[in-house]
């Protein structure tokens, strides 16, 4: 499977090879990045002393990016940047690479560094966003400096955007972006976004390394429970509180998963793509689902993340009630954070869990809501994910699978679908079980190593887009 090799692809790739110089150049970069604490706290609230000095700080250290004449600089939604890096083709449809500049939280509480200091320790680089997702945001600027350094000129045009917002919903960033982009008239060939690695340990029977591309996305549905009762003396207490109500209600939707969904939606594709790898005797059963289902079913659900890929999940984020020791609670509150099966809808799910509390005394509020993402293309023809596939074993020739996936969590690239059917998240760095409790976690890292390949990565994948898009079904068609 691959590309169809184009004259324009034998005119001599620039090489993806960094001098020394400018390999610390590129990881002093990052930590720089890392030090200023862009971080996103609510809806709408936001660092934004930090979010500005980052917009300062790309362009020290990115000069040529933003020097260059055929690249367009635009500041959206304040925080916002999207570069138009102009091809020399327009008869090649243009792609986009996204990535986004805000973290989550982070106290210094169980880090080995602080989290926003940057600090290289044993060939790491520590800190919050080095995993989600400042990595991208600077490997993507890092290459196309490296690259027009070389004097490189695409034939392809594309886009990067670098939303501010992302951990709060990208309202602010990417919806305004892809708002520009429609207003525009722009079509995109595909999109790359965070949102999968390459997996090292995830599948205990699989021991080689998989990458995996996340062709889909779960939905996502925030929720609030809330009980009222009439407030009152503590001595003389009623038989139930709203605490004690609301309390057995989240206890009932913890008790009580919502289905297993196996068999329906990408995974299944994803496990007899992977089938041939697995050694004998799980090779037999996950070549024969149609009789192993309900083994592989429950195997699935034994692990938290596997499990993410069966169910929608149900996670008890938040839980507010009282205002004083001797009052009797008039209200109290829980946010549940549903992440929706791709097989699912979010009126279902909402139905599902009226079912599951069956208590009238409880209200739901839907704060937010989003439908799982469409499954994007992933066969021959598929030029974003052909060409994902074709870097990868240009940069990574270790990795002999490449599957499509679905992306547990959120990202960006849903306020895209506008522009393109072609959503590919991907992120070109290896990630194991414990790498993965890192991002929203403590001591996120990335390996100075790690980092040089993701840039290589994207080097070489600009390049790489610059084929016809003329993707073939088969190498020795070439
Ligand atoms: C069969 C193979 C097993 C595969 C196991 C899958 C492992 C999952 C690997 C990687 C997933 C990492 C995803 C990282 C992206 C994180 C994006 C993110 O944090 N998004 C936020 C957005 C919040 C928006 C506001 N509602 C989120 O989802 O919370
Ligand atoms: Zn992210
Ligand atoms: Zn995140």
């Amino acid at each position: 499977k691959g590309l169809r090799d184009t004259e324009h692809q034998r005119a001599s790739p620039i090489p993806s090879q960094f001098s020394q110089e400018e390999r610390v150049t590129m990881k002093e970069s990052l930590k720089g990045a890392i030090q200023i604490p862009t971080v996103s706290f609510n809806p709408g609230e936001f660092n934004t002393t930090a979010l500005a000095e980052f917009g300062e700080y790309i362009h020290k250290v990115f000069p040529t990016v933003f020097r260059t004449s055929f690249i367009q600089h635009e500041v959206v939604g304040e925080y916002s940047h999207l570069f138009t890096v102009q091809g020399s083709d327009p008869s090649l449809q243009p792609y986009m690479l996204l990535a986004h500049i805000d973290v989550v939280p982070a106290t210094d509480q169980g880090w080995e560094v602080p989290p926003f200091s940057g600090l290289e320790r044993d060939g790491f680089i520590y800190g919050r966003g080095t995993l989600d997702n400042k990595n991208s945001v600077m490997a993507i600027l890092q290459a196309l400096e490296l690259l027009l350094i070389r004097n490189y000129i695409p034939r392809r045009s594309f886009f990067i955007a670098l939303g501010h917002d992302e951990e709060v919903s990208g309202a602010h960033g990417a919806q305004k972006i892809s708002a520009l982009l429609q207003a525009r008239g722009v079509q995109l060939a595909f999109i790359v976004d965070e949102g999968s690695f390459i997996l090292d340990g995830f599948i205990p029977s699989l021991k080689k390394p998989l990458a995996m591309v996340s062709v889909s996305e779960k939905g996502s549905l925030d929720l609030m429970l809330e009980v009222n009762m009439t407030p009152g003396h503590s001595s003389a207490p009623p038989k139930e509180t709203s605490i004690g109500i609301l309390a057995a209600a989240v206890s009932r939707l913890e008790q009580t998963p919502l289905p297993n969904m196996f068999g329906s939606g990408p995974l299944k594709m994803t496990l007899q793509q992977l089938a041939n790898e697995f050694s004998f005797p799980a090779s037999v059963i996950f070549n024969n689902l149609w009789l192993f289902w309900p083994l592989v079913s429950r195997l699935m659900e034994r692990e938290d993340i596997t499990n993410a890929l069966v169910r929608t999940t149900t996670a008890v984020t938040m839980f507010n009630a009282g205002i004083k020791v001797n009052v009797i609670p008039p209200v109290a509150q829980a946010t549940v954070n549903f992440r929706i099966h791709p097989a699912q809808t979010v009126q279902e799910v909402l139905k599902l869990t009226k079912d599951i509390v069956m208590d009238d005394r409880v209200q739901f509020h839907v704060l937010e809501s989003v439908e799982p993402l469409p499954v994007s293309p992933f066969d021959d023809q598929a030029l974003g994910y052909q060409l994902i596939r074709q870097t990868i074993q240009s940069v990574f020739p270790e990795i002999n699978i490449v599957v499509p996936g679905t992306c547990i969590a959120q990202t960006d690239s849903r306020h895209y679908t506008n522009l393109t059917t072609g959503i590919y998240r991907f992120n070109p760095v290896y990630l194991q079980p414990q790498d993965f409790r890192s991002i929203h976690g403590i001591n996120e890292r990335i390996s100075v190593q790690a980092y040089e390949s993701q840039v290589k990565f994207i080097f070489e994948f600009i390049q790489n887009a610059d084929t016809e898009q003329r993707p073939v079904s088969h190498l020795h068609e070439l």
